[in-house]
């Protein structure tokens, strides 16, 4: 068996960048037009991957980013360095393979089911995913001093759930990855509790507490806390993960909650000793014309880093999130085009009314020639 190419070294890099997001990215086909998998006999190449879509998402809002993966040394491994490469994430630290496959996955539109047992079937509103990434090059990561290096190299790490049921080896990386120690990045992780990939196994639920435990900054959507871990609303979230300094439950189009210890709130990205008492700090979403519900999550969570990163409010790290998943909701990919600095800063600091009244439609695809074309297209009657 051929070793894996090694990757440069990272030592040389340390604390470069603002943002490092590890896990697998995939290439993704959606059908061409209407129908099932069964049915559809084309479909559109795009990319996908939670930790990469928010790597693109960041590295488009002006933060350097980093992207730490494995592709395989063939033509969709090289696909996904180009295309995440071109929105400006650094690609350095992607190792390729030449014995596993890059990660493929197909998927229609829709919702997808976090629910064991789904209430709609496919020909409602429920996404087909199916996923042919089982001994892909990104599953084969596992603890090492290069990809621990590359890693560390943020002052933000971002991970989430979906790595830990990769592979034993992603899950003892994760492990690594999550144990607190003086000195690390701040930690940040989005729970995606994604059901088929936990298959076969009982303790998905348990191993994705774990890991929120030993995070900075965690997200989790409400219907993903009820589906894993059986919570019915935001606060018993918090009160079942305390230990991470902030916490955000999304709940879609209602909006979000962040809970924050006092030190971790306005302005501050490192975080000092909890005390008791939590901010709490809800922002409703924005009125959308939803295209396509895919990619919101990573978009929210990429906003809110974002703002964690500027040292804006609780409030406004809340609002850049619903900006960004915005975005991502009306485009039909996983990525949506983020709205320019200047037009979002005004936004967010819109007061509740004006808020209310944005209204954000289709057309935020395309590339940053159309950006004003794109803020035309933002219903804005507060101007
Ligand atoms: N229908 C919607 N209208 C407006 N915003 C939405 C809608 N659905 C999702 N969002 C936005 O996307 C974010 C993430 O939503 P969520 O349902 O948690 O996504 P995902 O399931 O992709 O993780 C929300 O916090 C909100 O900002
Ligand atoms: O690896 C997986 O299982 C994925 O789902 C990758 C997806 O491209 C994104 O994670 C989109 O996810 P949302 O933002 O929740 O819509």
């Amino acid at each position: 068996m051929t070793a894996v190419a090694p990757a440069p070294p990272p030592d040389s890099r340390s604390r470069d960048v603002d943002v490092v997001c590890l896990g697998e990215s995939m290439v993704t086909f959606r059908p061409s037009g209407p129908g099932r998998l069964a049915d559809v006999p084309s479909f559109d190449r795009g990319i996908g991957g939670a930790e990469s879509n928010v790597a693109c998402a960041l590295a488009r809002a002006g933060h350097r980013t980093r992207w730490v993966s494995r592709v395989g040394a063939d033509g969709f491994g090289d696909h996904l360095v180009d295309a995440i490469s071109s929105y400006g994430v650094d690609t350095s630290a992607v190792r390729r393979d030449p014995d596993r496959p890059t990660g493929v996955y197909f998927r229609t539109p829709g919702e997808r089911a976090i629910d064991v047992s789904p209430r709609r079937g496919t020909d409602g509103h429920l996404a087909e995913v199916l996923y042919y990434r089982s001994g892909s090059a990104a599953s084969a990561m596992a603890p090492g001093k290069a990809v621990r290096a590359a890693a560390r190299s943020g002052r933000i790490l971002h991970l989430t759930g979906i790595t830990a049921a990769l592979s034993a080896g992603c899950l003892a990386l994760m492990r690594e990855l999550t144990t607190r120690h003086p000195g690390r990045p701040l930690v940040s992780f989005d729970v995606n509790y994604r059901v088929g990939l936990w298959q076969g196994t009982t303790n998905g639920p348990d191993v994705l507490a774990e890991l929120a435990r030993g995070c900075d900054l965690v997200f989790v959507g409400e219907d993903e806390a009820a589906a894993a871990w059986g919570l019915r609303d935001a606060a018993a979230v918090r009160a079942a993960l305390p230990e991470p300094e902030v916490l955000v439950v999304k709940r879609g189009a209602a909006g979000a909650t962040v809970y924050a210890r006092r030190e971790a709130g306005d302005g501050a990205l490192e975080t000092s000793t909890p005390r008791p008492a939590d901010a709490v700090v809800s922002a409703p979403a924005l009125r959308v014309d939803v295209v396509a519900p895919v990619g919101a999550g990573d978009a929210f969570a990429a906003g809110f880093l974002s703002g964690t990163l500027r040292g804006l409010t609780l409030h406004e790290r809340l609002r850049h999130g619903h900006l960004m998943a915005a975005a991502a909701l009306t485009a039909p990919g996983d990525l949506g085009e983020p709205p320019r600095r200047a037009h979002a800063d005004r936004w967010a600091a819109l007061d509740a009314d004006g808020w209310e009244r944005l209204r954000l439609g289709p057309g935020w695809t395309g590339c940053p020639a159309e950006a004003e074309d794109r803020s035309a297209r933002v219903e804005d009657h507060t101007a």
